[in-house]
């Protein structure tokens, strides 16, 4: 036994003299030491983690560039920079265009293949984006005009059902018309959420795995964490995970055989191009491949749209004057709801002013930094942007517009990147700014919206957090947890109750088993859930039917 204690307290000393002096190497004699950010960022990658999996990242980063400088360290070997020539010199810096600063693979799955967006190789990745570009041009969003409009109609029909005063569940019914979209855009499958008005079985557990995804990135970076990456699943996803899978590859299958079919018995295939058809001609055996990139498509589509849709309502219900600007433009210009096309909406200037917001700029950095680019604080910045943190369409205006401002004649429009750049840039733009403008433009010229009266709106810099994606839901735990919480950093995620409660109370109880063992996020979430959150501010929208 004494042995036992000796071997054990002499590990500890080893572990712990280890750590210190590498936290001491790194805080003072690491080549990045000459850069400013918080102490324990230098000394260890803990700050990071720490800031990761809060959900509030983003606001995180914004307050220490605004404490520390435009090029801040926030990791012993990672920076983030602010300008827009160190976005410009990491995400350019191209030859042939290939990138020199690769992309560390934060989104793969670890199959062995990075699909498009985890792909490492510059050379692999140059390939396939290459093979996929025919799927993101002008000429091929004309082709899939016609089922953007199918989707956007029945939501619109929908909300004309629903939507009277007592609003609706924006973040729901925006999931619901985004990963619609999202699945007939990839591969014609029909998700029916917009149909049968309920969350589908991939919806509600892809919601879930939000934390999961943001500690895959971390876990990639400190493979000692990894156990804690499973423990980020909830019981009721790690259950239903197989099935997914089995789904997303069943729709795969059934696309690549009717599409065979349909050439062998017609000669062609008429129906809308989706994205997989850029791969129909793959080889067979790189069917893995052909699945990674069609749920990486899936998941590119559905996201950053439902995000779109929400903030853009959520925008405009908070700014009643630009709300009227922009419903004026929609029914004056726009006769009639069937007028409504890519064509159409393209003339009209105050809808497109509506959207969201090696040597590296002069500095030397040492091959192996993991760079980034703080996007969200540099399009906030107030050196680039005034009332950076307003919902302003009139900045995008130009000064020719009636409704252009003098006030935005100074801000630095090119800083502003939401499809970022270069080679790793979104290939989407074309295809996201369409449905977007068909989005606004269909919504307003047939509704009114406005709050629900009484319901209070989510506060877009306090309320809403961010891990592998948006957590649009917002709900809080109630007063019992509150301490547990505290004591429990990866329990900060709360997730929305499933829609069949009745199915997670045997996962509950062995959730509370195993909470006993492991008191993470994932395991104790269904009963948070059930037994202490309570909603805030549920966000709905009252869209009285006008014309
Ligand atoms: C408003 C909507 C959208 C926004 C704001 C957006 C934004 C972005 C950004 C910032 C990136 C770069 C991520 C990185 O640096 O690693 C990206 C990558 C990507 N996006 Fe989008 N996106 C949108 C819609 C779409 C759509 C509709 C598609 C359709 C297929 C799409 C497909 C992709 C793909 C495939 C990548 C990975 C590119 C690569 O690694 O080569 N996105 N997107």
């Amino acid at each position: 036994m004494v042995p036992a204690v000796q071997i054990f307290t002499a590990i500890s000393l080893l572990a712990f003299t280890y750590c210190s002096a590498r936290a001491i190497y790194n805080a003072y004699f690491h080549p990045l030491a000459k850069y400013p950010g918080p102490k324990l960022a230098a000394m260890s990658s803990l700050w990071w983690v720490y800031a990761s999996l809060s959900g509030r990242y983003p606001w995180i980063i914004e307050k220490v560039i605004k404490k520390y400088g435009h090029v801040v360290r926030i990791g012993p070997n990672q920076l983030v920079f602010l300008t827009p020539q160190a976005a410009k010199d990491i995400y350019l810096a191209q030859e042939k265009n290939m990138e020199l600063f690769v992309q560390v693979g934060y989104d793969a799955l670890d199959t062995g293949d990075g699909g498009i967006s985890g792909e490492t190789s510059p050379a692999r990745h140059r390939e396939i984006a290459k093979k996929l570009a025919p799927a993101f041009s002008n000429r091929s969003l004309k082709t899939k005009e016609a089922v953007i409009h199918q989707y956007l109609d029945l939501f619109v029909r929908r909300l004309a059902e629903h939507g009277g005063d007592d609003g609706v569940e924006l973040n729901r019914w925006t999931n619901w018309l985004g990963l619609d979209m999202a699945a007939a855009l990839t591969y014609r499958a029909d998700m029916g959420h917009l149909r049968e008005m309920k969350d589908s079985p991939t919806l509600t557990a892809v919601l879930r795995c939000n934390l999961m995804v943001m500690m895959s990135q971390i876990t990639r970076k400190l493979p000692l964490l990894l156990p804690l990456q499973f423990l980020c699943i909830p019981p009721s996803v790690l259950f239903l995970f197989p099935k997914l899978i089995k789904i997303h590859a069943q729709n795969v299958k059934h696309r690549i055989e009717t599409h065979t079919a349909t050439m062998a018995s017609s000669g062609t295939d008429s129906r809308h191009v989706d994205y997989l058809d850029q791969l129909l001609g793959s080889n067979p055996k790189q069917l893995l491949h052909i699945e990674n990139v069609s749920s990486q498509l899936l998941l590119a589509t559905w996201q950053p749209l439902t995000s779109q849709f929400y903030a853009i309502i959520l925008s405009l219900i908070s700014s009643t004057k630009t709300l009227d600007h922009l419903t004026t433009e929609i029914r004056t210009t726009l006769q009639t709801y069937q007028s409504i096309t890519l064509d159409s909406v393209s003339s009209l200037k105050y809808l497109s002013a509506s959207r969201g917001n090696i040597p590296i700029d002069g500095l030397h950095v040492p091959k192996g930094t993991i760079c980034q680019i703080a996007y969200f604080a540099a399009q906030r910045h107030p050196d680039y942007f005034t009332d950076g943190k307003e919902f302003r369409p009139e900045r995008w205006l130009p000064p020719t517009h009636p409704l252009y401002d003098e006030r935005y004649k100074d801000d630095d429009l090119k800083v502003s990147k939401p499809f970022s750049q270069g080679p790793r840039g979104c290939p989407g733009g074309a295809i996201a700014r369409g449905v977007i403008s068909l989005f606004v433009a269909k919504l307003l010229w047939r509704f009114d919206l406005e709050a629900v009266e009484g319901k209070e709106l989510p506060d877009f810099d306090k309320d809403l957090r961010v891990w592998g994606f948006w957590e649009r839901h917002v709900l809080k735990p109630g007063p019992i947890l509150q301490p547990i919480l505290l004591l429990n950093p990866l329990s900060l995620i709360i997730y929305p109750p499933p829609p069949r409660q009745n199915r997670c109370i045997p996962i509950t109880l062995i959730s509370l088993l195993m909470s006993l063992f492991f008191p993470c996020n994932g395991i104790i979430n269904p009963l948070l859930n059930i037994f202490n959150t309570v909603p805030v501010k549920v966000f709905s929208a009252v869209i009285p039917a006008v014309r």
